[in-house]
């Protein structure tokens, strides 16, 4: 007869999984091997004697049993070896090989993994997330061992409902969903792009503590139109272009109905989709699922809990906020997001309609300054486009650095993608800022897309900036004991506890209102004290 199992849950106790934490002990319907190469259930040396024969493991293991204190301590030694054994070699094969053996972990005890994540969140938070996570999807089709999450294909067209069931969980609380066609500021990078579900959900369970039972990363591969990638031998996903229009949101359509159907309860992040389809499927289906696009909304929040840091970095009180020029180098989803909650975020503090506080925003994107003037101009950007009257001295399509100069912003926000484009002529230019403590943001992904280094930054504009980046720099060391703080202003302050709070209010949808509390929450943990130290979010750690 077919034997439940118990296991004792002594490694799920040293956890803190939260809402969705298991109660006590837990049912194993497995025994035996199939045991051990479950990672959900797996303690390697770690099975207790007793519960090596409830299970039938007696003899799979070498007899000696090791506490989970020495698992942990083993672990971490052989990733300070790895440290030390690479010293000198560049940042990409270090960054890889480190990622690598976190991933081995992941894949064969998942307790012990989130335990050294969640204790280690600072250092591994660049391995398995921002930067190293664009890497790791570039070369994934070669790095792949074991699947991990949900792959649905155009291929799959009408199977969805029934390829849900094929999860093996009973319940999934959050899932991120990308079709890989915006990957960082990587591109397309289609099938590969999965690595960003999985590194975004690693922080849904360290940062928010959510149970990793219950999060489900997905691909959603519609093709790809990386041409370098379709003709790559070992490209894992379909060889075809990119389905568009009607065929695509079919798609999407069929993938939410499922996932809806089998739970329900569920969140959906989107992510990293190439803007189109980031505002479309916001529109589409932010009414009718519990779901949020956090490129655009996620982002939005962290830069404005930023902006708001700024205002208080000034010595200028919050209100101060609807007098800074701001303006915005990148017209994407990102971009436009942060316009819109600033906007929303200014017409509430002024109590003015949101037609008049448009003034204080200016907006670039590769075409430059964004006028009324602009042909063609994207409807989603029309809304943010200047009156020449307004913009004195400056034409449609104006320079990045001849904005600056022109304007002397109190803050430069970069989410163009484009690594560098804050050169030494237009952080120059930021010392003329109106501003006593300008701001610079260069907010893209991964680092070499940022549009400008931390070090840069300090050197040109000068040392009374902040400075905040998406993916992590150093601190910037500016002699006679002098430090310039780095700020990380990446959307992973805020995804992890929007999808918490969404879970456990259970809110059925997930409104502008939730976000903009959420960034002000997230400006809010911020003392005086550390603002004066260029600070304008918590540590990663806390
Ligand atoms: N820090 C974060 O939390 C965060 C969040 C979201 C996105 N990002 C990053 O922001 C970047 C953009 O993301 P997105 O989704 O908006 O992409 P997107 O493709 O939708 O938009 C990119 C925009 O940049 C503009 N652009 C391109 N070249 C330019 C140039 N030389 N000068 C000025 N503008 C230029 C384009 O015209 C477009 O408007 C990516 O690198 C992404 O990693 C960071
Ligand atoms: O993934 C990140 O690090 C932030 C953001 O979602 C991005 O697309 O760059
Ligand atoms: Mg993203």
């Amino acid at each position: 007869m077919w034997k439940l199992a118990r296991v004792a849950a002594s490694s799920f106790r040293r956890s803190r999984w939260f809402s969705t934490a298991i109660p006590g002990p837990c049912i194993v319907h497995k025994r035996g091997a199939d045991i051990l190469h479950d990672p959900w259930f797996n303690k390697d040396t770690g099975f207790p004697l007793t519960e090596r024969d409830r299970l039938g493991l007696r003899g799979l293991l070498p007899p000696r049993v090791i506490s989970f204190e020495q698992q942990y301590a083993r672990f971490m030694e052989s990733y300070g070896s790895l440290e030390k054994n690479t010293q000198g070699q560049p940042d990409g094969v270090v960054s890889l090989a480190k990622w690598r053996i976190l991933n081995r972990l992941h894949d064969r005890n998942e307790t012990l993994y989130y335990r050294v994540l969640i204790d280690n969140i600072e250092d591994f938070a660049p391995i398995i997330y921002t930067p190293t996570v664009g890497l790791v999807c570039q070369n994934y089709s070669g790095l792949f061992r074991r699947p991990r999450g949900m792959y649905f294909s155009a291929k799959d067209k009408g199977e969805m409902m029934s390829m849900i069931y094929n999860w093996p969980a009973q319940q999934v609380d959050m899932i991120v969903l990308t079709d890989g066609s915006r990957i960082l500021g990587l591109g397309d990078l289609g099938v590969q792009g999965i690595g960003i579900p999985i590194g975004k959900l690693d922080m849904y369970v360290a940062a928010a503590g959510f149970n990793p039972q219950r999060v489900l990363p997905v691909m959603l591969d519609v093709g790809t139109n990386n041409q370098k990638l379709l003709e790559d031998r070992l490209y894992l996903g379909l060889r075809q272009p990119r389905l568009e229009g009607e065929e695509y949101l079919s798609i999407v359509d069929e993938f939410m109905e499922a996932v809806f159907s089998r739970w329900p309860k569920a969140v959906v992040q989107f992510e990293d989709f190439q803007m189109k389809w980031a505002f479309e499927t916001l529109q589409r289906y932010r009414k009718r699922f519990c779901m949020f696009n956090d490129d655009i909304q996620g982002t939005a929040g962290v830069a404005l809990a930023g902006l708001l840091g700024t205002v208080r970095a000034q010595g200028r009180p919050l209100s101060d906020f609807v007098n800074q020029k701001i303006v915005v180098v990148g017209a994407g989803s990102a971009g436009l997001g942060v316009l819109n909650m600033a906007i929303q975020a200014v017409s509430r503090m002024s109590g003015d309609n949101e037609g008049t506080v448009k003034n204080q925003f200016f907006l670039l994107d590769k075409d430059g300054l964004i006028t009324k003037e602009r042909r063609n101009i994207d409807p989603a950007a029309a809304p943010f486009a200047k009156d020449l009257k307004d913009v004195e001295g400056l034409r449609e399509g104006a320079s990045l650095v001849e904005v600056v100069k022109k304007l002397k912003p109190h803050v430069l926000l970069g989410l163009s993608g484009v690594g560098g484009i804050f050169n030494e002529e237009v952080l120059k230019a930021m010392r003329e800022s109106d501003s006593t403590k300008p701001a610079i943001f260069a907010m893209s992904n991964p680092t070499m897309n940022a549009e400008c280094t931390a070090a840069d930054a300090f050197k040109h504009a000068g040392e009374n900036i902040v400075f905040a980046s998406g993916s992590p720099f150093k601190n910037v060391d500016l002699g006679n004991g002098k430090v310039g703080h780095v700020n990380q202003a990446n959307n992973m302050y805020l995804f992890p506890g929007i999808g918490l709070g969404t879970l456990l209010s259970g809110a059925r949808f997930i409104t502008d209102e939730m976000l903009q509390a959420a960034a002000e929450c997230l400006a809010s943990y911020i003392t005086d004290e550390e603002i004066q130290k260029g600070k304008l979010y918590p540590s990663v750690s806390r």
